[in-house]
């Protein structure tokens, strides 16, 4: 994902990368830093008092429950930034925008929400020895961590596009172009922009609404 992400960022689309949102919402402290410290204690942070993200990924990839724990603190503050950053691209005239979303089919419950849904496939071999390069994580470690997630044959049953990431780097770019070609010319982002319109109606009612009853409770004790 992030790799095709990179060169979605280098052809200009707007790419909101939640793994970076997560990184970001946990930061020293936050509020999902503070609770995280709570849950897990001390012994899951640095001397700086950073989370330690080696250790913190140790335990929640071998315990389910743990895992949950942490989802669940985690993600209300990174759904939260996802929102915020969409409406800041709609604000901007992005045309659409791009979500790098590792868990969307499994915590999302929006998946109709988006227009189009792109899966980044790779054979579970290649996973594994490109896991090991990248973070030097064992068999054993990188299985744990493909083994938290939904299937991949199953996330390409549920995508609009498959991106086959099995060959080199230039295959998977002409892939993506031929993607964006195809999205470039449909108009189906109209949704898109029909339902941020919708809920940035809605936020201005409920402001509009919320002043015009804060000045009549005002005025009733003048
Ligand atoms: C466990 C943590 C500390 C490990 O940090 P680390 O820097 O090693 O990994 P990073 O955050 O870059 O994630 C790398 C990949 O791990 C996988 N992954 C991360 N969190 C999860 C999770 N909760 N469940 C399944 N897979 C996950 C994703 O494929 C992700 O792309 C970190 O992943 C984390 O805080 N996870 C909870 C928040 C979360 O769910 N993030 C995923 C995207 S929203
Ligand atoms: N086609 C490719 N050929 C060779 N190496 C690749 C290819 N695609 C990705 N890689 C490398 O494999 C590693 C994992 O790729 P990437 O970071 O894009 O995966 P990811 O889906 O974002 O993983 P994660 O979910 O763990 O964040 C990276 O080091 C990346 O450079």
């Amino acid at each position: 994902k992030s790799t095709v992400s990179r060169y979605l960022v280098e052809k200009g689309v707007k790419v909101i990368d939640a793994d970076l949102i997560a990184h970001q919402v946990t930061e020293p402290g936050t509020p999902a830093w503070k609770k995280i410290k709570d849950e897990f204690g001390s012994s899951i942070l640095t001397e700086e008092g950073a989370i330690n993200r080696d250790e913190l990924g140790k335990i929640i990839f071998q315990d389910q429950e743990k895992r949950k724990l942490l989802n669940r603190i985690t993600h209300p503050y990174i759904q939260r930034e996802i929102f915020m950053q969409i409406l800041t691209a709609f604000i901007h005239f992005e045309h659409y925008v791009v979500l790098d979303l590792p868990l969307l089919f499994e915590v999302s419950k929006f998946t109709n929400l988006f227009h189009k849904i792109i899966v980044v496939n790779v054979n579970e071999q290649q996973q594994i020895e490109r896991l090991n390069k990248r973070n030097n994580y064992s068999a054993e470690e990188a299985q744990l961590r493909i083994s938290s997630q939904m299937p991949l044959s199953e996330k390409c049953r549920l995508a609009d596009y498959v991106i086959d990431n099995d060959e080199t780097i230039e295959k998977t770019k002409e892939q993506v172009d031929s993607i964006l070609n195809e999205l470039n010319t449909s108009k189906a982002y109209l949704k898109y922009r029909f339902l941020l319109l919708f809920l940035l109606f809605n936020l201005l009612l409920f402001i509009y609404v919320f002043i015009n009853r804060l000045s009549r409770f005002v005025k009733s004790f003048q």
